[in-house]
């Protein structure tokens, strides 16, 4: 582990299928520090209320439902893992069921409330990703970076993860950018990077260089 890991927050931000989970996850692993995915928490508020048949553009019904049944993210290195009391929800969080609600559930700013309030309350040291964890919920993160790639590459790249073609995948990719945009704006201090260019270990090491 680097020593100057123990007091730090780094954020990864940037837009869907950039290789933030993945990026940060080698991140953490290299600084012996945990990572924090939240886009995991938004899913999981997009599972449950799906599941429940609640109208996900309806804030009330989805808080209640997370205020009585609560959600509990596990930040490990190797990967972060979502629990609803003794039911592990991970593996339902990349359906493209729930890639289709999460804009719709991670626009009300109650349910924004609700993440932020669980990330806020980690303990330090973590690498953080998300879309605002720079510019919201970490403002005072000590290194930001902001990951990007065209919509074609990331689609290929999650093509690999999902039932759909690479066309269909990049059309709901753009859709979801589009509704992800009030909230996904780079921190003006990140740094931005091009992950379009490198494969997964070069954007973890362009990375590891600038971090002390
Ligand atoms: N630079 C890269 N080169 C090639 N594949 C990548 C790169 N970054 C991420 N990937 C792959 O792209 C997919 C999406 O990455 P992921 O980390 O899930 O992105 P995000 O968390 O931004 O949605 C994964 O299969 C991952 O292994
Ligand atoms: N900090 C965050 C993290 C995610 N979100 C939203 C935006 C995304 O559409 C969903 C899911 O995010 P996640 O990072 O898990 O998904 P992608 O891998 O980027 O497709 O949640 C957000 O609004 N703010």
């Amino acid at each position: 582990m680097r020593y100057t890991a123990l007091l730090m927050i780094v954020t990864i931000d940037g837009v869907a299928a950039s290789g933030k989970s993945s990026v940060s996850s080698g991140v953490a692993q290299a600084l012996g520090v945990p990572y924090v995915s939240s886009g995991l928490l938004y899913r999981a508020a997009t599972l449950l209320g799906l599941e429940a048949s609640l109208d996900l553009h309806a804030a009330p019904g989805l808080l209640t439902l997370l205020g009585a049944h609560p959600v509990r993210l596990e930040p490990l290195a190797g990967g972060n893992r979502v629990w609803q009391g003794e039911r592990e929800l991970t593996d339902d969080l990349h359906s493209s069921r729930v890639d289709r609600g999460v804009s719709v559930v991670a626009a009300l700013p109650e349910v924004r409330e609700w993440v932020d309030a669980q990330l806020r309350a980690l303990p330090e040291p973590f690498v953080a990703e998300g879309r605002d964890m720079g510019t919201n919920v970490f403002p005072h993160a000590s290194h930001k970076f902001y990951l990007t790639a065209s919509a074609r590459i990331r689609a290929e790249r999650r093509a690999r993860e999902r039932p759909e073609d690479v066309p269909a995948i990049e059309a709901a990719l753009q859709r979801r950018d589009e509704l992800d945009t009030v909230q996904s704006a780079p921190a003006p201090d990140a740094l931005v990077i091009d992950t379009g260019p490198l494969d997964l270990q070069g954007v973890i090491d362009t990375i590891l260089t600038r971090l002390p």
